[in-house]
């Protein structure tokens, strides 16, 4: 879930040695043909890819696996397009010329044809034609690509999840924090990031995984979300990761002056999680990750 542009998707597939399946979704279209791209680029052909809300993962039909529909593209019978196929730079010179051909119509000189004959074709037509040869089609025109659109998956259809949240991002150096966060909107990446989890508990099979990750050190959107998950889901528990070393996650919990609070780890979690410090001794971007064994959803 959340796999664009599918560094880690790329990097699950290669550990599965292009075998079984991975699916890989994002809500962004292209960034869904991102994820495309890498994967062909690095001849892996066990990634299939759907553009999904993560916040609507599990689908609400009684469907089974993923239910899906074509997002665009539908006059290419399902043929991705290839770069070869776009219109080439010839027809990009043809276009000018036939817009300055308009033009000096318009300008009644060199015109050979009729009235009738000719068929209008804007400027701004021409200029758009011509971009979208440079740089493929829009992006709700399948830039290139076919993207297929999920209406989410059935509780209990995957083996393992990896949820590597949006985030406030708050680990990524030479960055770190950039001034855009507040203190509100730390809270909400922490909100939304839980309606994202639950979705995943749904998928996650009894007896699979669910790891966590995010890019940011701060413990609402880590410690908090685990918390949250192991209160919630009496039947998740946290798993040793292989291999580990990131430092531990933080234990405790903060109460804020408007009586906000958030409750972190306790004695014996905090080193089932993996925490990466960029003021740290190891010379990594801030991150967090969180490995859960799902057990019996019964009782
Ligand atoms: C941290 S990045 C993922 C990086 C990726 N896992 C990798 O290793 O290459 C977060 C991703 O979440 C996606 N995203 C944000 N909100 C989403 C949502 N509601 N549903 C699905 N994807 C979402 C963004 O488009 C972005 O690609």
């Amino acid at each position: 879930m959340c796999a664009a542009p599918g560094g880690k998707t790329t990097a699950i597939a290669i550990l599965m040695k292009d075998e079984g399946e991975v699916v890989a979704v994002d809500r962004s279209h292209n960034k869904v043909l991102d994820i495309q791209k890498l994967a062909a680029e690095m001849g892996l052909n066990c990634i299939t890819t759907y553009k999904l809300d993560a916040l609507k993962a599990v689908s609400r039909s009684n469907d089974s696996y993923a239910t899906t529909n074509l997002c665009c593209n539908e006059k290419n019978n399902g043929v991705t397009i290839q770069s070869s196929d776009l219109p080439s730079l010839h027809v990009e010179r043809e276009l000018t010329e036939e817009m300055n051909a308009d033009k000096s119509c318009e300008n009644g000189r060199n015109c050979n044809k009729t009235a009738n004959e000719r068929t209008y074709v804007s400027k701004a037509e021409i200029r758009k034609n011509i971009r979208r040869m440079r740089n493929g089609p829009g992006r709700n025109q399948c830039s290139g690509g076919r993207v297929q659109n999920s209406k989410g998956f059935s509780p209990h259809s995957f083996d393992r999840v990896l949820l590597d949240a949006p985030c406030s991002a708050l680990g990524l150096r030479p960055r770190l924090f950039a001034g855009e966060e507040t203190i509100q909107s730390l809270r909400n990446h922490a909100k939304y990031q839980r309606r994202m989890f639950d979705q995943a508990v749904q998928l996650a099979r009894p007896g699979g995984v669910i790891v966590y990750s995010t890019c940011t050190i701060n413990p609402g959107e880590n410690e908090a979300l685990v918390r949250y998950a192991l209160d919630t889901y009496k039947f998740l528990s946290l798993a040793q990761q292989h291999p580990s070393i990131g430092g531990p996650g933080l234990l405790g919990g903060c109460e804020f002056p408007d009586g906000y609070t958030e409750e972190w780890l306790r004695p014996g979690e905090e080193k089932l999680v993996q925490r990466f410090d960029p003021s740290g001794p190891l010379d990594t971007i801030g991150f967090f990750i969180a490995k859960f064994i799902v057990g019996s959803k019964d009782g």
